[in-house]
């Protein structure tokens, strides 16, 4: 089986503070990966550092048979690997097509924009009711939307999701996901963190927990936790 993306004892940080240390993750072409593990334990800078925004300083990363350890951002996202950020980081001023169209400008995406437009509101309906409506003026759940959108206009041939349900309500959160959902049965594979073990799980086909920016443990469907269990790899034993 073809190995879209493989990193391999990869350490990475900010200045003299590491934070990844000797990761190892791989997915294969057609499945999706979940990272899941507490807060500020490295989840986020290992997205980061695979997308190219911030340099290892060991280990390797190769993304469909290249190695893209070194490369640029903007060479990473024309090689189809795309990354939705966690967070508000659209510009607030701009209506939702015009932020739309300008995730076109990926030398990938150029050309495609009409019909990538027409597709991201199919799968987000809401979004073109709002199509002129400014992306400050937007509920979280739809800045969300429109973040993944960007991101689907650059046509990934992986997709990388940080906490796409952050702060979102139980209802919007099944609408979100419904969505993610129809990106993974579209074809495209996914690379989702989220700390809902239980929701990751649904999505993807394996996932890899970290902790003190270290893999220490996969799981997939065969052994899937069961809730009692996932509280215990959270918070150690649960007592009754
Ligand atoms: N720009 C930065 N400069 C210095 N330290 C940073 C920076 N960004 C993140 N860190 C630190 O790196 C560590 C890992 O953060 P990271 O955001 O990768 O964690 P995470 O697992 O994604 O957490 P969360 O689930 O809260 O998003 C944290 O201790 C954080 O404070």
């Amino acid at each position: 089986m073809e190995r879209l993306l493989e990193v391999t004892d990869l350490s990475a940080g900010y200045g003299a503070v590491t934070v990844l240390r000797g990761v190892d993750i791989h997915l294969d072409a057609g499945e999706s990966i979940g990272l899941f593990g507490p807060n500020g334990h490295g989840k986020t800078t290992l997205l980061k550092t695979i997308s190219g925004l911030i340099r290892p300083t060991a280990g390797a990363i190769r993304f469909s048979g290249n190695d893209i350890t070194k490369a640029r951002p903007s060479n990473i996202v024309n090689a189809g690997l795309i990354h939705s950020p966690q967070g508000n980081t659209l510009f607030g001023d701009m209506q939702v097509h015009e932020t739309l169209e300008l995730a076109s400008i990926a030398k990938r995406a150029k050309g495609g924009s009409r019909k990538n437009l027409k597709s991201v509101f199919e799968l987000f309906p809401r979004l073109e009711e709002r199509r002129t409506q400014k992306a400050r003026t937007l509920s979280g759940g739809e800045r969300q939307m429109l973040s993944i959108g960007c991101a689907l206009m650059c046509v990934p041939k992986l997709l990388m999701l940080d906490e796409p349900t952050l702060g979102l309500s139980p209802r919007l959160k099944k609408e979100l996901a419904a969505a993610v959902g129809d990106i993974a049965k579209s074809g495209v594979p996914l690379v989702v963190v989220e700390q809902d073990v239980e929701f990751l799980m649904a999505l993807t086909d394996r996932l890899y927990m970290i902790e003190h920016g270290e893999v220490v443990r996969e799981i997939d469907k065969a052994n899937a936790p069961d809730h009692e269990e996932v509280m215990k790899l959270y918070f150690g034993e649960v007592s009754h």
